[in-house]
């Protein structure tokens, strides 16, 4: 980070951009003995492979730091903290760091303990790294079964009603059945693109929608809960081929209690995460209310389920082209009905707290910059006529809508910092890093990184257009979705859906904001910290 001990400095020299990296403890050569084990079948591995390439510093031609010097795990940097607890109360002290800014302490502590800093804080221990070079062996020493930290309060629970961990927390041969089974349908673009269609026209429900909720004053009040709407219908079509009902008049009761549980396990998930686990022995008041949150979840998951395998067995099977996402997983012999309703509980979970939070960044962006609306607005009238479907030859000329989301993900990263047990040894920053060491990627940190991105905290979409920056930092921003075999796996589809969204949004209506400034705060993901009261006024008004 910038005025730590290390320093990623970008010098542009020969119209080639080279980034060299100096540690100011012993301005040592930087160590380029990449661990590279397995080759990933990754979309993005190519991309990564070019950040290490064109970052790579001149000096790797010199010969690699000997052995000798390569540093012990216990020499790396970071706060000291007391036995058991680490750093923990740290985070309870007045002027201290708090759990809810995490990312803000992850970037304030790489700036005083450097690019490789060690903290343990509760039952976490981690090695954060903010050098996206460093973290580029993390991500090529990955082998087939990247093993990322559980969520524990989610695993907890589940183990504790002996239910299957699902998708996003199992690891090894377990986690790799249901993810292939899962990857089939949502790494497909093909597959991904045949949902255009139905996003479209949820797009355009949700249009009506907010504008029937406006106002005297073009404000929406509880707009949080209403993009929250808009992310469950839209995954809705894809998971049962059907909508759900969320953006109608009346939300169904069962949509609407599904929210308001949905977003109660989200915020409660980060105390618990971070605090001594003492529901492990204990059921704490947050503990029990995490637990009725999630088995509300899980009922009202079920009974989705319910629905449509009932509905199957009076309608047969449906046209095998396109069958809804469930009835896919429920015909899956490699899965029980059991860890079926998991990974699709997992999926409703995993895509609606993120994309509602992800797009809300994104529409606070632009009312804040409405040079960049008006930019923005001007690029759908020239692509589209008005009510016009959006369909996938349209989206991929949407370049600014894209360069506006990418920008957003930026500032906001909402999922703020990777996560991954290292399965082998691996030199990272000069030091030894042993087997099973959890290592995180400051992504907060490395996107405001002025270094890396000049002016990071002014919004300019205009960085990700063609020429406009260096390759290697558009491929690192991908890290926002994870790496690898365990990267996000709805990235195409939470893609496709925010953008389809903020084009009608922008179509529609234009977005003012003249309240104060919002700060991002932890509810698990990085949300405003207040509710958003932004302007919707109509474009033909
Ligand atoms: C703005 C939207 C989203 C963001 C920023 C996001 C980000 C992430 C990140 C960072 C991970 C961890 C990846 C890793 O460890 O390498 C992840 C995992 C996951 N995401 Fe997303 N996500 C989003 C939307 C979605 C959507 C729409 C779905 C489902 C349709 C989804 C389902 C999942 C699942 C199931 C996993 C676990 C995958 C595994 O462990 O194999 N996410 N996401």
């Amino acid at each position: 980070m910038r005025n730590g001990s290390n320093l990623i400095q970008a010098i542009t020299k020969n119209s080639q951009r080279v980034v060299s990296t100096t540690t100011a403890s012993k301005q040592s050569t930087k160590v380029l003995t990449i661990d590279e084990v397995t080759a990933q079948t990754c979309p993005f591995r190519k991309s990564l492979d070019k950040i290490e390439s064109v970052l790579r510093p001149r000096e790797e031609t010199k010969p690699l730091i000997p052995k000798s010097e390569i540093q012990s795990f216990q020499n790396i940097p970071g706060p000291k903290g007391l036995p058991i607890v680490g750093t923990l109360f740290d985070y309870f002290k007045k002027d201290g760091p708090r759990f809810n800014k995490m990312f803000e302490a992850y970037k304030q502590r790489a700036i005083e303990y450097g690019p490789i800093y060690k903290e343990k804080i509760g039952p976490i221990s981690s090695v954060i790294i903010s050098d996206p070079l460093e973290y580029n062996k993390v991500i090529r020493a990955e082998r087939k079964y990247p093993n990322r930290r559980e969520m524990e309060p989610m695993a907890h629970y589940r183990r504790k009603r002996n239910m299957g961990l699902g998708l996003v927390n199992a690891q090894g041969e377990e986690w790799h059945k249901h993810r292939s089974v899962v990857s089939k349908k949502m790494l497909k673009m093909k597959e991904v693109l045949s949902y255009c269609g139905e996003m479209d026209t949820v797009a355009d429900d949700f249009m009506k929608h907010l504008m029937s909720r406006r106002d005297n004053q073009y404000e929406i009040q509880g707009l949080e809960t209403d993009i929250f709407k808009w992310a469950m219908e839209s995954i809705g079509t894809f998971l049962f081929e059907e909508r759900i009902g969320c953006l109608g008049e009346k939300t169904p009761q069962q949509a609407q209690d599904f929210i308001v549980n949905l977003q109660g396990f989200f915020k409660l998930m980060q105390p618990l995460m971070y605090n001594v686990p003492l529901y492990k022995i204990y059921p704490t008041k947050t503990w029990r209310q995490y637990e009725e949150y999630t088995d509300n979840i899980l009922r009202i998951g079920r009974s989705f389920v319910d629905k449509k395998v009932a509905q199957l067995q009076t309608a047969g099977t449906q046209d095998a082209d396109h069958v809804s996402f469930l009835t896919y997983l429920l015909s899956q012999q490699s899965l029980t009905p059991d860890e079926a309703l998991s990974t699709a509980v997992d999926l409703l979970v995993g895509a609606t707290e993120t994309t509602t939070t992800g797009s809300l960044w994104v529409l606070y962006n632009l009312a804040k910059n409405p040079e960049v609306q008006e930019k923005l607005y001007r690029e759908t009238k020239n692509i589209l006529q008005d009510n016009e479907s959006i369909t996938p030859e349209k989206l991929s000329q949407l370049s600014y809508v894209k360069a506006v989301v990418k920008e957003t993900f930026r500032l906001y990263p909402i999922t703020f910092a990777t996560s991954r047990h290292i399965e082998d040894k691996l030199e990272v920053g000069g030091y030894m890093l042993p087997a099973g060491t959890h290592v995180q990627a400051n992504l907060y940190g490395m996107f405001h990184d002025p270094e890396l991105y000049p002016d990071p905290e002014s919004f300019k979409p205009e960085r990700w257009l063609q020429g406009e920056m260096d390759r290697t930092l558009k491929s690192l921003s991908n890290l926002v979705w994870g790496h690898g075999a365990r990267m996000c796996i709805g990235r195409r589809f939470a893609e496709q859906e925010i953008h389809i969204m903020l084009t009608k949004i922008v179509q529609n209506f234009k977005l003012e904001y003249d309240n104060e400034d919002i700060e991002p705060v932890l509810n698990t993901v990085m949300t405003p910290d207040r509710p958003l009261r932004l302007k919707f006024i109509p474009r033909s008004a």
